[in-house]
C-alpha cells in the first residue's frame, strides 16, 4: 500500500497576486540568481503564463496515471508540476486534460516530459509548459507520489512553492521567501525603470554602468 496526503501549506493568495506582477526573469535575478527551471520547459504558446502554488506529483515516464490523478485533487489555482524523468518521447497531456483542469478553475500546468493537441491548448489558453511536443500516447499504470518535493528542471519544487512561469521560463519561489522576493522584484523593476528612462533621455551605457574604469581594470584600451 502506498499512502499520499494531499494536505499541504499554501501561500498567502494576496502574496501570489502580488509575484504575478513580475516577470520570472526579475524574480529569478531578485532571488539571487536561483529558481529558473530548465529553458528547455516552455509555454506552447508565448503568450501563456501562470503564478500559483505547486500541487507536485511524480510520474513514471510515458506514464500519466499520477498526473491524472494529481488534476482530480489539485484545488482551483494550483498549478500542478510534474516530474517525470524529463522523458520528451511521450505526450502525457492534451486539450481533453487541460480541459480538466480549466473546468476545475487550475492555474496550470509545469510538466518536464511532453504534451499534444498544441492547436487546441493555444485555442482553449490554458498555462501549459513542457519539455517537448510529442504526439506518442502514455500509459496509466504506475503509483507514486503526490504532493510531495519533486526535482523538475534541475530544481527541487515543495508542494506549496510559488510558480511563476511566462514566455521566458520558468522560476520557483520558495514558499516562506514570497513577501521578500516580491520587494526584491519591486525594488528591480523600479531600478531598471530607472536605467530605461536615463536612457532614453540619452545617457549611455558606458556612463549609467561605469563601464569606463570597469573595463580600464580589466585591461582593456578601445580606440574609437
Ligand atoms: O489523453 C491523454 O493521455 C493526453 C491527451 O492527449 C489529452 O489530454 O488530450
Ligand atoms: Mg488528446
Amino acid at each position: 500500500m502506498i499512502r499520499v496526503s494531499t494536505k499541504f501549506e499554501r501561500p498567502d493568495a494576496a502574496l501570489v497576486k502580488q509575484l504575478s506582477a513580475f516577470s520570472s526573469a526579475t524574480i529569478h535575478e531578485a532571488q539571487g540568481r536561483l529558481g529558473a527551471l530548465d529553458s528547455a520547459i516552455k509555454p506552447v504558446d508565448h503568450r501563456m503564463s501562470l503564478c500559483g502554488p505547486a500541487f507536485t506529483v511524480q510520474c513514471a515516464p510515458r506514464d500519466n496515471l499520477m498526473l491524472q490523478t494529481a488534476i482530480a485533487y489539485a484545488r482551483p489555482g494550483d498549478v500542478v508540476v510534474v516530474s517525470a524523468g524529463a522523458y520528451e518521447e511521450a505526450g502525457s497531456f492534451g486539450d481533453v486534460l487541460a480541459n480538466a483542469c480549466q473546468a476545475k478553475g487550475l492555474g496550470g500546468m509545469i510538466t518536464d516530459t511532453g504534451v499534444r493537441d498544441t492547436e487546441d491548448l493555444r485555442a482553449l489558453g490554458f498555462p501549459v509548459f513542457s519539455r517537448s511536443v510529442s504526439i506518442k500516447g502514455t500509459v496509466k499504470e504506475t503509483v507514486g507520489p503526490m504532493c510531495e518535493p519533486v526535482t523538475i528542471g534541475g530544481v527541487l519544487v515543495r508542494p506549496g512553492d510559488v510558480m511563476r512561469a511566462d514566455a521566458d521560463g520558468v522560476v520557483v519561489v520558495r514558499r516562506e521567501d514570497a513577501a521578500v522576493v516580491t520587494t526584491a522584484s519591486q525594488e528591480r523593476v523600479d531600478a531598471e525603470a530607472g536605467y530605461i528612462s536615463a536612457y532614453r533621455a540619452g545617457r549611455t551605457v558606458i556612463e549609467m554602468c561605469g563601464l569606463e574604469p570597469l573595463l580600464a581594470s580589466k585591461g582593456l584600451e578601445i580606440e574609437d
